[in-house]
């Protein structure tokens, strides 16, 4: 037994939970306790190392949540809306630090993890990268400094198995610039822009999706006014980045207060 914490990963045979196996073997920071994946995942009752390559683990893929959180101090959770709430509640019961990267949660998903974070640490984002947070804090300071005559369009690319969409990542940025400007983004966002539109409409925020082959993420926040446009840009190329964030999260969440947090808590910027 040893005291550095112990790490449950969901989603174990994700495109970011393998990711995540991996970062969480090669740190001394932390250990594995835990790997979970869906009852009808071919995944569970098999060895993590058989699955992933490299060390031996001892460690069996289950789909025991209640079990599998009880041996832990941090649950990282990259998977689904509902599998997330449904992890929320678990990892509070657990008092374990619940690092959330699932996007595409609804405001009823947000609500009951926001309900959870009464009891636990929650450390959320829909982008774990420092330099994505790091472009939100950009993308808030121009939006600020530039008036109504730019206007603000976030064009995100991921790949085609990416279910939702505008990407976690893109909101963020809308959030950012919205904030910025001093509005609320749920009044000024216009995505999904398709057939007799009419003209664009000033102030608000675009957004606009490209899916294809296997582009990790890529996001443009662009301000376009007559005559001049900048346009900001964070290119990912490499999921190791996300897994990296999630770690730091779960490790920095372990001496804080229950309560919902995001990277910018996390890397204090
Ligand atoms: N915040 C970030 O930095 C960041 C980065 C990358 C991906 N993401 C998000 O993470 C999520 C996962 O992305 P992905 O590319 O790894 O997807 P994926 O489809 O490759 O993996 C998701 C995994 O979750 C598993 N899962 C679903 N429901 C489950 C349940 N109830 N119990 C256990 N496992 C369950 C699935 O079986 C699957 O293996 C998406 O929402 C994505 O947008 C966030
Ligand atoms: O691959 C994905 O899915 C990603 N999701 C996050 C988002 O929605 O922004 C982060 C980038 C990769």
């Amino acid at each position: 037994m040893t005291d550095i914490p112990g790490i449950v990963i969901t989603g174990a045979s994700g495109r970011m939970g393998q990711m995540l196996i991996k970062t969480v073997l090669a740190s001394d920071k932390c250990r594995l306790v835990a790997a979970l994946e869906r009852e009808d995942n071919q995944w569970v009752g098999q060895d993590v190392d058989a699955m992933i390559g490299g060390q031996a683990t001892g460690i069996t893929v289950t789909s025991d949540a209640v079990e599998a959180f009880a041996k832990a101090q941090a649950v990282i959770d990259f998977t689904a809306p509902a599998a997330t709430v449904a992890f929320a509640g678990l990892a509070a019961q657990a008092r374990a630090v619940h690092v959330i990267g699932t996007t595409g949660l609804s405001d009823d998903d947000l609500k009951a993890i926001n309900a959870a974070a009464r009891h636990a640490v929650i450390v959320r984002a829909g982008n774990m990268s420092l330099g994505v947070n790091l472009l939100v804090r950009l993308t808030q300071k121009v939006a600020a400094a530039l008036d109504e005559d730019f206007d603000i369009e976030v064009i995100e690319a991921h790949h085609n198995q990416k279910v939702d969409a505008p990407s976690g990542t893109a909101l963020m940025l809308g959030e950012a610039a919205a904030k910025g400007r001093g509005v609320s983004l749920k009044e000024v966002s216009d995505s999904g822009r398709d057939g007799m539109t009419g003209a664009r409409k000033k102030g608000d925020i675009g957004f606009s999706a490209i899916r294809g082959g296997d582009i990790v993420g890529e996001h443009d926040v662009l301000f376009a006014a007559a005559g001049e446009r900048i346009v900001l840009r964070h290119l990912a190329t490499d999921r190791a980045i996300f897994a990296r964030g999630a770690l730091k999260a779960a490790l920095w969440g372990q001496d804080k207060s229950p309560g919902e947090y995001d990277m910018m808590d996390v890397l204090g910027i």
